[in-house]
C-alpha cells in the first residue's frame, strides 16, 4: 500500500482540528502540529496578545510564515488555523504539499463548542453568530476549493470523525486496494 501523505486540516473555528488532528497523529503514529500553537511557543505570547499588539494583519503575516515551514516537513499531520485559507500563498503551499481535510460543522455547533472559549479574539463579542456565519459565507468557498477531502464533524464523535478521515484517505493514496466496489471476472 501506499503510504499516506501529509495530512493538513483545514476549517473554521471549533471544527476540531486540534483535538481530531492529535487522535490521528496518534492513529498514524506521527508528528501532530498545530501552526496556532507553534506560533504561540516561537512568540512566546498566545494569540490574543499577538492580536492585540500587532493587529489581526500581523497574525496572519506570522501564520504565512509557519504554513510555509510546516507544510515543508515530512510524515506529518498538521491542524492549521481556522483563517488559514484566506491568504492564496497557504492556500497553495496546502495543495502542493499534502493531502488537505476539510473538517465541515455548522454554525450552530461552533457557538456551542467555542461558548466558553477566550482564546479565539475573533471571538470576543457580544454578536458572535452573525460573526460565525459571515466568516462561514467567506471562508467555506476557500476551504471547499483548497480541500482533497470534506468531513463532516458535526453530530458525531472524534473518534469516528478519525476513522472516516483514515479510511478516505487511505482510499485516495490507493484506489485499487481500497476501492469499494469489485473488479468483475
Ligand atoms: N467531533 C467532535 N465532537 C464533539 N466535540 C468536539 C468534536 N471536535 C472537537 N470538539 C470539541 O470542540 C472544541 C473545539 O475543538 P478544537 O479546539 O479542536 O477546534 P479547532 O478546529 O482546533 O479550533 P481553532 O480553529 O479555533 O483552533 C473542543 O472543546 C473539543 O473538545
Ligand atoms: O478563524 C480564525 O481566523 C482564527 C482561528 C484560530 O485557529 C486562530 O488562528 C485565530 O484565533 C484566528
Ligand atoms: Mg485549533
Amino acid at each position: 500500500m501506499q503510504q499516506v501523505p501529509n495530512l493538513f486540516l483545514i476549517g473554521p473555528m471549533g471544527a476540531g482540528k486540534s483535538t481530531i488532528g492529535r487522535l490521528l497523529a496518534s492513529e498514524l503514529s506521527r508528528e501532530f502540529l498545530d501552526s496556532d500553537h507553534v506560533i504561540e511557543a516561537r512568540c512566546g505570547a498566545d494569540i490574543p496578545w499577538i492580536f492585540d499588539v500587532e493587529g489581526e494583519a500581523g497574525f496572519r503575516q506570522r501564520e504565512m510564515h509557519m504554513i510555509d515551514e510546516l507544510t515543508r516537513r515530512e510524515d506529518v499531520v498538521l491542524a492549521t488555523g481556522g483563517g488559514a485559507v484566506l491568504r492564496e500563498e497557504n492556500r497553495r503551499a496546502l495543495r502542493e504539499r499534502g493531502t488537505v481535510v476539510y473538517l465541515f460543522t455548522t454554525v450552530e455547533q461552533q457557538l456551542r463548542r467555542t461558548a466558553r472559549d477566550r482564546s479565539r479574539p475573533l471571538l470576543q463579542c457580544d454578536n458572535r453568530e452573525q460573526v460565525l456565519n459571515a466568516m462561514y459565507a467567506r471562508r467555506d468557498p476557500l476551504y471547499r476549493a483548497t480541500a482533497d477531502l470534506i468531513v463532516r464533524t458535526d453530530r458525531r464523535g472524534p473518534r469516528s470523525v478519525v476513522n472516516d478521515i483514515l479510511r478516505r484517505v487511505r482510499r485516495l493514496a490507493d484506489p485499487l486496494q481500497h476501492s469499494d466496489t469489485r473488479a468483475a471476472p
